[in-house]
């Protein structure tokens, strides 16, 4: 018992990530406890209400990952309050809740308390009431998932609006592109043209649209409102399984995972409709501009320098909309120059504004 609770917390703290942090939290649970049904959700807004959905879970014995195959409404996530006695737990700051459901299954309540918030917590069933054992074997592998956690999030996190920060995304985009369909990887490096039907990994640069105003205007301290949110509808536009940056500033930058042209013109373009209707306190309406490229098999700062362009291109033509660079290079729009491998571009029309 003691020797597989200690390779557990070996395995638990030797991961950098997150995801797989999460995988083997639910496998210590599993082979502990005997758990037949958990799951890692996580909290966040959208529109104003406060909405949840699982990461990771297990099911049958085997602990699973959200991944291509998950329903769009698992993606959307759901109200917390169909789920009354998480509400109830987080309420009463409670660090767990035990309640009875009409099958009479027992389920546990365990929220993540990090600073006095909540963004993730575990939901744990059993057939039987959980005996005093149980659930101290259960507090000892959660009280070094927490602490874990916190330590990720320090090293990985912008402080201001909890996105993950610039150092942490060289490993995000490697892990992204290592877990890239066949399909994709197969496509000619020259190939401009994407097949409507084939999935791809993006890359898209976000800019707030004349930020500097925002500043001076109403202060910093709105300013730093404003990204805070921005940050919000950011988290809530796009699934779990993509990543998204604050690279400083006001720019972010999203990685979005499998996804055809078409979807990630459209996910893109509702962030943007996103941002444009969400009211900002004081400030009113912002907008953003959004440049986007395939993740090919160029190296990270060139399909950067890609989106860049792109982004360059949507800022110099009206702000508040979505450019691809692909599109724009085909439209002719923009020319790559190949020697310096597009990192110098022209625009074929004066730019304006
Ligand atoms: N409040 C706040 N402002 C920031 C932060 N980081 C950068 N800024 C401000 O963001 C503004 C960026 O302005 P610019 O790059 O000139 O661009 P813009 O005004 O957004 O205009 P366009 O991008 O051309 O639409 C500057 O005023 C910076 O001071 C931050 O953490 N908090």
């Amino acid at each position: 018992m003691m020797g597989s609770l200690l390779d557990h917390l070996v395995e638990i703290t030797g991961h950098r990530d997150h995801d797989l942090l999460d995988i083997s939290v639910m496998t210590a649970l599993l082979n502990m406890i005997g758990v037949h049904r958990a799951r890692v959700m996580e909290l966040f807004q959208s529109r104003g209400d406060l909405l949840i959905r699982p990461r990771v879970w297990i099911i049958d014995g085997k602990v699973q990952t959200v991944d291509e195959e998950t329903s769009a409404s698992e993606i959307a996530g759901e109200p917390i309050v169909n789920y009354p006695g998480l509400v109830a737990c987080i309420a009463q700051r409670k660090n767990r809740l035990e309640e009875v459901r009409p099958d009479g299954q027992h389920a546990l309540w365990i929220p993540i308390w990090q600073n006095d918030k909540v963004s993730t917590c575990l939901e744990i069933v059993h057939e039987t009431s959980f005996t005093p054992q149980m659930l101290q074997v259960m507090e000892g592998i959660l009280s070094v998932y927490r602490n874990y956690q916190s330590l990720l999030d320090y090293s990985e996190r912008d402080s201001l609006t909890g996105l993950l920060n610039r150092k942490t995304f060289d490993e995000k985009f490697a892990r992204m592109v290592h877990a890239r369909p066949q399909e994709s990887s197969h496509r000619d490096d020259g190939e401009r043209r994407h097949h409507s039907e084939i999935k791809s990994q993006w890359l898209a640069v976000i800019d707030i649209d004349h930020f500097k105003r925002v500043n001076d205007v109403f202060g910093h301290l709105y300013g730093d409102e404003v990204l805070i949110l921005v940050a919000n509808v950011l988290r809530s536009s796009f699934r779990s399984q993509d990543r998204v940056f604050r690279f400083g500033g006001e720019e972010f930058v999203v990685l979005l995972r499998s996804a055809t042209l078409a979807d990630a013109q459209m996910v893109f373009e509702r962030f943007r409709e996103n941002i444009e209707q969400h009211a900002f306190p004081q400030v009113g309406q912002i907008t953003v501009s959004v440049g986007f490229a395939s993740i090919s098999q160029e190296t990270p700062v060139v399909i950067l320098g890609h989106a860049d362009q792109a982004l360059y291109y949507a800022k110099d033509h009206g702000r508040n909309q979505v450019c691809q660079y692909e599109a724009l290079l085909d439209q002719g729009h923009l020319h790559a120059d190949r020697k310096s491998d597009s990192i110098e571009f022209f625009f074929d029309e004066p730019a304006e504004n």
